[in-house]
């Protein structure tokens, strides 16, 4: 076969799209540390200028022991020059995003042009693992992508392209520091990669510190319904409380009980579920408040609460547990709450809660239990939610104005008070 590209006998390559928290401060440092050699594609001018530059950034580590991780091997491209990123992809072993899982259609089209492009000179396998908090997302990056790939390459990219899914653990909040690269971490990290769908055996280089298992969906539920549930909680919790990071959210003893609430709720249902061990789930319970508490993070809640519209979609980390416990005869009291506090998140700037505001206002509650979260009027929790979320919009509309979070801004204000009375009798 024609190959002008270097393949072989060299440090692996890896190309990571979304140069962003995660990417930096975990996907970037693992595999850094693995003795691959990074590209990103960024669609920063500046942070592609940067990486190019100086080839490494640091990495933080917010723990009992703070220590600083220098990271090498780091090359960037920018996204729009989809030429040097396909050449990119004809070289790598391994593509990686962290996006977020609402942008990986965008991707899809660069990425199936690198296919093309590695089809034609090496028939080397490939694999692309999306590390975005959403079950399965390399297959559903799969699908993206195919619909890019001409249909007589299908066959060949069956065989030659795989999409492991993953499931990726690690609090990286947005910090300011001086060194735009540099990036601040939580200690702890899991990486859960589904081996059945790795090409074969020593075609993927190995990442340190992985864990490779057989079936993927008790590690991503487990952690998207307990990790990720738990941390929208305490989100949606804090912001109506008026608190603006999770670490003072979790020192409220009121809200950190809530939050353990809601997850005890998501624990039984994952127990039953996956058959897992209920001690040693109420252990990964207790370290995650643990973590959320991490005093040497400081993660504003309007992170975590980032983008409801997705939060609360039908397959995430609220609705779908909320189902699977209704649907085994489980208590959901406390889930419907921390859903119903997330109808009431509005911080300036996300755009996902200021369309959930316009629809809540506009269609009412009842448009938005039944379109966005996919739950039947006639459907019983479908009357508790929309009950919680009057409930809530009469406690927080009648509450003081200077006890609002500080994101409120005096038109914000005007919104909240809006709740009630637009939203549907
Ligand atoms: N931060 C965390 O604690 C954490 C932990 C585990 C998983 N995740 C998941 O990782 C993903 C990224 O989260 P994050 O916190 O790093 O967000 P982030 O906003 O810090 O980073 C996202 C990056 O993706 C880039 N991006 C978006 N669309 C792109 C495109 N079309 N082409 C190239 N780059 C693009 C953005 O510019 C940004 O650099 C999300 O799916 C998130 O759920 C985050
Ligand atoms: O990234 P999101 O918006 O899906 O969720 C926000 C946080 O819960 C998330 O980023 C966590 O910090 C992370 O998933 C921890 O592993």
């Amino acid at each position: 076969m024609n190959t002008p590209f270097e393949i072989k006998e060299r440090r692996p390559r890896a190309v990571h799209f979304g140069p962003g928290n995660i990417g930096r401060g975990f996907i970037g440092l693992r595999l850094s540390r693995s003795g691959y050699d990074v590209c990103f594609v960024s669609r920063n001018e500046k942070q592609v200028a940067m990486l190019k530059s100086r080839g490494g950034y640091p990495v933080y580590i917010a723990g009992g022991d703070p220590e600083m991780l220098e990271v090498d091997n780091i090359s960037a491209v920018h996204a729009r020059n989809t030429d040097a990123v396909a050449r990119r992809i004809v070289e790598a072993a391994l593509v990686t995003t962290a996006v977020g899982a609402s942008n990986l259609k965008d991707i899809a089209a660069t990425i199936a042009r690198g296919i093309v492009l590695r089809m034609q000179h090496t028939d080397e396998p490939l694999h692309i693992i999306a590390c975005e908090n959403a079950v399965g997302a390399s297959t559903k990056l799969k699908k993206w992508v195919f619909k890019h790939l001409p249909a007589d390459l299908h066959d060949q990219a069956h065989r030659q392209i795989a999409f492991p899914d993953s499931a990726i653990d690690r609090i990286v909040p947005t910090k300011k520091h001086d060194d735009p690269l540099a990036v601040t971490v939580e200690p702890y990290y899991e990486w859960a990669i589904d081996r059945s769908a790795i090409i074969m055996e020593g075609s993927l280089p190995e990442i340190e510190g992985a864990l490779y298992v057989d079936s993927l969906l008790p590690f991503i539920e487990r952690k998207l319904f307990t990790v990720n549930t738990g941390h929208a909680a305490a989100a949606y919790f804090g912001y109506l409380a008026g608190h603006k990071t999770i670490q003072q959210t979790m020192a409220d003893p009121a809200l950190l009980r809530r939050v353990r609430l809601v997850m005890q709720e998501t624990g039984k249902m994952l127990a039953k579920k996956h058959n897992l061990d209920e001690t040693n789930h109420q252990k990964y319970i207790h370290k995650i408040l643990e973590r959320f508490a991490n005093p040497q993070l400081i993660d504003e809640v309007v992170r975590v609460g980032r983008s409801p519209i997705r939060k609360l979609s039908p397959g995430d980390r609220l609705i779908k547990p909320l189902m699977l416990a209704y649907d085994m005869g489980m208590e959901t009291t406390d889930l419907i709450s921390a859903i119903a506090a997330a109808m009431l998140f509005d911080p300036k700037l996300d755009q996902e809660a200021s369309r959930l505001q316009a629809d809540l206002r506009q269609q009412g509650v009842q448009h938005v239990i039944r379109t966005y979260f996919e739950i039947p009027s006639t459907h019983p929790l479908h009357q508790k939610i929309a009950a919680r979320y009057r409930e809530y919009v009469q406690k927080y509309r009648l509450a003081k104005v200077d006890a609002l979070p500080s994101s409120f801004a005096a038109g914000q204000v005007a919104t909240v008070s809006g709740f009630s009375k637009n939203a549907e009798a």
